[in-house]
């Protein structure tokens, strides 16, 4: 509509199937920032122009500068989130962030010590958390909360399109408000979230092939759209990599010989009564190296420890085969097949 130019669209970047992220703005003049929008944390952090250039991943990404911007609100509360690998740490401030053209007055962190592990890798500058406000770090108001309390979306859902190769124009779409028919077919079918504040599922079991070998009982599956793969308990993966004949990599990854790809199982998480199935195409992670085919495969083997854990977390490969709904008024996420 004629008030906010990109109607609550944000255009992403795929980077090789394993990140993704959309541009917002941040103070008065504009400073832009790529972010990813990801649900499984609740905060907006930037880099700051006080991260010390001694911290690489500060030094290689935009800086936040507080001092050239006209709408820039002082607050100064410490602020540090826990990744895998290490803590991003700095301290708050407030200003106008512009995400899908609309503007909001954003309580958000400026990063003064950024991990270089894994934010060297990282082609995103912050995070822009898409999560419910009690997981919110120092009780901060999340962005999209931000925008519902405006009462200008047709309906408090965001949903996410992420884009299977990188030829594809754009890398992917978040809409704010809404979903876009052009980026799936067929109809949604809808899960409740299994607790109050977090996109969290409960899964009915995994299945390799016709055989459903893991979460028999059900457990825990978390919608990440800030995660790049599948991951699950490490003694679960283990056996699903066994399975499918995999290797592990030193650093971690598997691989398969690309000879044997097409001749692999399909991978099915049973989600809210429906099936969801990745095929090779969706797990396997095809790429030429030096001449050379990789073939790896996109699960990960990850103990999240309790009361979090145990739980399966469903990545950007899973979100590039199943169009995402993320329905706050409902409280539930609604899957479609994505184009
Ligand atoms: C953003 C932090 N995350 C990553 O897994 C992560 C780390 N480091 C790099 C370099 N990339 C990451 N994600 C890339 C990506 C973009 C979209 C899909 O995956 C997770 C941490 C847990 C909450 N959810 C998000």
């Amino acid at each position: 509509d004629e008030l906010f130019p990109s109607n609550g669209t944000t255009p992403l970047t795929n980077y090789l199937d394993t990140q993704y992220y959309g541009e917002i703005s941040i103070g008065s003049p504009a400073q832009m920032f790529n972010v990813v929008f990801d649900t499984g944390s609740a905060n907006l952090w930037v880099p700051s122009s006080h991260c010390s250039p001694l911290y690489t991943a500060c030094f290689t990404h935009n800086r936040y500068d507080a001092a050239i911007s006209r709408t820039h609100i002082r607050n100064g509360t410490g602020f540090s989130i826990q990744y895998a690998s290490g803590n991003v740490r700095g301290f708050l401030s407030e200003d106008v962030v512009v995400v899908g053209g609309i503007p909001v007055v954003q309580v958000f962190a400026e990063a003064t010590a950024l991990p270089a592990i894994p934010f060297i890798f990282a082609k995103f500058d912050g995070v822009l958390g898409m999560g419910y406000p009690n997981t919110a770090i120092d009780g901060i108001t999340p962005v999209f909360d931000r925008i519902m309390s405006q009462h200008i979306l047709k309906e408090e859902v965001f949903s996410v399109y992420y884009s299977k190769d990188q030829t594809h124009q754009p890398g992917g779409e978040l809409v704010l408000g809404g979903t876009d028919p052009n980026y799936y077919t067929g109809s949604f079918n809808y899960i409740g979230i299994s607790q109050a504040g977090k996109w969290e599922v409960n899964m009915k079991g995994v299945s390799v092939g016709a055989e459903k070998l893991f979460c028999r009982d059900g457990c825990k599956a978390v919608i990440d759209t800030g995660s790049s793969y599948i991951t699950g308990p490490a003694s679960s993966v283990s056996v699903l990599i066994k399975t499918i004949g995999a290797t592990e990599l030193a650093e971690g990854g598997f691989t398969v010989n690309c000879d044997l790809v097409k001749s692999l199982p399909s991978v099915t998480f049973h989600l809210g009564g429906h099936g969801y199935v990745l095929t090779v195409e969706d797990y396997i992670l095809w790429q030429s190296q030096f001449g050379e085919d990789i073939c790896s495969v996109t699960f990960r083997g990850l103990d999240v420890p309790p009361p979090t854990g145990p739980v399966w977390i469903l990545g950007a490969n899973f979100i590039a085969r199943y169009y995402t709904e993320f329905d706050r008024h409902n409280n539930r996420i609604g899957f479609a097949t994505a184009v």
